[in-house]
């Protein structure tokens, strides 16, 4: 499990370290580690230390003070060192040590930003070493000048082979994940103490690159987390393995309400992503025409035109591919709610629902839906708005409709309405087609099905048993991203591959790679 924590998370876990007289110690960990990554990345690419060049573009703090003590630990290994000080100023023993070992230094002016940025595109390795965790706002006058100059020169003609974040791409709000443009978007983040949440929620994830975190001794000292992301071993220790004595309804079954005479293919595609990830059986009720489809593609289903009070299961999936005029689906999936069993409602269903559901209800709106939504629910976003602020608007959407809210993107996050939060990001974008967000419904209502109930499993696993909604959800967005990046396999994807996929990956998972 990754763990992700706010600019004031970090720096009030460094406090007592501070206090105790060991700032510095702390800042030659960070910058050691910096430099020793960027070796690493080098070294990665077969590039010759010696003689390759690095520029540092520092700001007047403590992060520029990191980003000029790496580029000292550079020179040390023979690379040549330039440094631009955006602020006419900069952390005074770092500047010392990187003039000592031979740095070059230029001071940024509104006159000299473009030939500056010429120059640095030049280098080998730039370090972003402007503004960290004590930023307000973006970068401004020449550094912006300079940074927009230098991401247009990269852009069109190609600048620096390697971009390197110092703790967080300079522009980035570490809390939020907002980004204050220009920013240069790094190849590589070097983050310190932990990865930072803006590290890990869109904008800011487009422009971290590959996020290092390089421990500094705070560790001990950090609180409870503001977001995680869970990795393969934390899926082998959640996912579902059934017992030698397990039948079809002890795995659990999912009551599927989706589809309508014009988005027939949803209700299908949703089962088979739940067939595909392990569900003992799937009942679906809707109108007639597409139960028939659904049992011609999914002959595992049992379908019929009954209601929800006389089908039992252990959770439901309703919403998939269903309008407005769909009036008894749409009062199937109302009813499914009211039952109090866990639901994953995709946005068809929405409407029909009470504004207040409860935790064990899963929102799987795309950015337009959810603006949408917290419009529905008085509060003033348009997409554009969520785009810019993905973890405050799906935070906003858990908070008003009591529910767990899990947002669909490049990375997916997920919020429940008490404290946990969850980010994503083990797909690709050719998973940005029709119908995938309906196998991701069909995947995560089988996982509610499945575990849900299973109180143990994530209380075992530090994941408080109230909040397990939002974590069963992350698991069907990690699921899904690791099925859709193998089912692509670089290249163009349909959805139904993504459940073809899901049974591969879910096996490489929970087997030994020596197995
Ligand atoms: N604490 C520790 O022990 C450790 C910290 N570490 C490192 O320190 C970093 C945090 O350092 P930091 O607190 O000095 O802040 P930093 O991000 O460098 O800001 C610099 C200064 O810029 C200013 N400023 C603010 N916004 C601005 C803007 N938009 N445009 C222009 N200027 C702006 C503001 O000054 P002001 O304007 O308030 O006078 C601020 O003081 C952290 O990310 C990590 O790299 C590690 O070494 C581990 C040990
Ligand atoms: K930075």
């Amino acid at each position: 499990m990754i763990s992700a924590y706010t600019g004031t998370q970090i720096r009030a876990a460094e406090e007592p370290l501070l206090a105790a007289g060991m700032g510095a110690v702390l800042m030659q960990r960070a910058s050691y580690g910096l430099a020793n990554a960027i070796v690493h990345e080098l070294q990665a690419r077969g590039r010759r230390l010696y003689g390759a060049s690095v520029a540092v573009l520092a700001g007047k703090g403590n992060n520029g003070g990191d980003g000029l003590f790496a580029a000292s630990f550079l020179a040390a290994r023979g690379m040549r060192t330039t440094a631009v000080l955006t602020a006419g100023a900069a952390h005074t023993e770092a500047l010392a040590a990187f003039q000592r070992a031979g740095g070059r230094v230029h001071f940024l002016s509104d006159a000299n930003a473009s030939r500056l940025a010429a120059e640095m595109a030049r280098a080998d390795v730039v370090i972003d070493a402007v503004l960290g965790t004590g930023a307000q706002g973006g970068l401004r006058g020449a550094a912006a000048a300079l940074v927009a100059s230098l991401a247009d020169v990269r852009q069109t003609s190609g600048g620096p082979e390697l971009m390197v974040a110092c703790d967080i791409p300079s522009g980035v709000d570490a809390d939020t994940g907002e980004a204050h443009a220009p920013v240069l978007s790094a190849d590589l983040t070097v983050t310190f103490g932990a990865a930072k949440v803006g590290l890990l929620a869109d904008p800011g994830a487009d422009y971290a690159g590959r996020v290092h975190v390089v421990p500094i001794g705070i560790e001990a000292e950090l609180p409870w987390p503001a977001l995680r992301r869970l990795q393969p071993p934390d899926l082998l220790r959640l996912l579902p393995q059934p017992g030698r004595r397990a039948h079809k309804y002890s795995r659990g079954v999912l009551g599927v309400v989706a589809g309508s005479a014009d988005y027939p293919g949803a209700a299908v595609l949703a089962c088979r992503g739940a067939l595909a990830a392990g569900v003992g059986m799937v009942r679906y009720l809707g109108p007639p025409e597409v139960a028939h489809l659904v049992r011609q593609s999914c002959p595992e289903v049992v379908c019929s035109a009954g209601e929800v009070a006389d089908t039992h299961v252990q959770a439901w999936l309703v919403g998939s591919g269903m309008g407005p005029s769909d009036s008894h689906q749409l009062q199937r999936a109302h009813d499914a709610v009211e039952s109090g069993l866990p639901v994953i409602a995709d946005a068809g269903a929405l409407p029909a629902l009470p504004d207040v559901l409860g935790p064990q209800v899963v929102l799987t709106p795309h950015a337009g839906e959810l603006a949408a939504l917290l419009k529905r629910l008085g509060a003033d976003y348009e997409r554009s708005a969520v785009e810019v602020n993905t973890l405050g608007a799906v935070r906003h959407a858990a908070a008003l409709t009591e529910a767990t809210v899990l947002l669909k993107g490049a990375t997916t996050l997920v919020a429940s309405p008490f404290q946990d939060f969850y980010s994503q990001a083990d797909g690709t974008p050719w998973l940005a087609t029709a119908g995938s967000g309906d196998v991701l419904a069909g995947i995560i209502g089988a996982l509610l099905a499945q575990v849900g109930p299973d109180v143990g499993r994530f209380r075992d696993a530090g994941i408080d048993p109230d909040e397990r909604w939002a974590a069963i959800a992350a698991m069907g967005a990690s699921l899904h991203g690791l099925a859709g990046t193998a089912a692509a396999g670089g290249g163009p994807l349909s959805a139904g591959r993504i459940a073809e996929y899901l049974p591969e990956v879910w096996s490489r998972l929970v087997t030994p790679p020596d197995v």
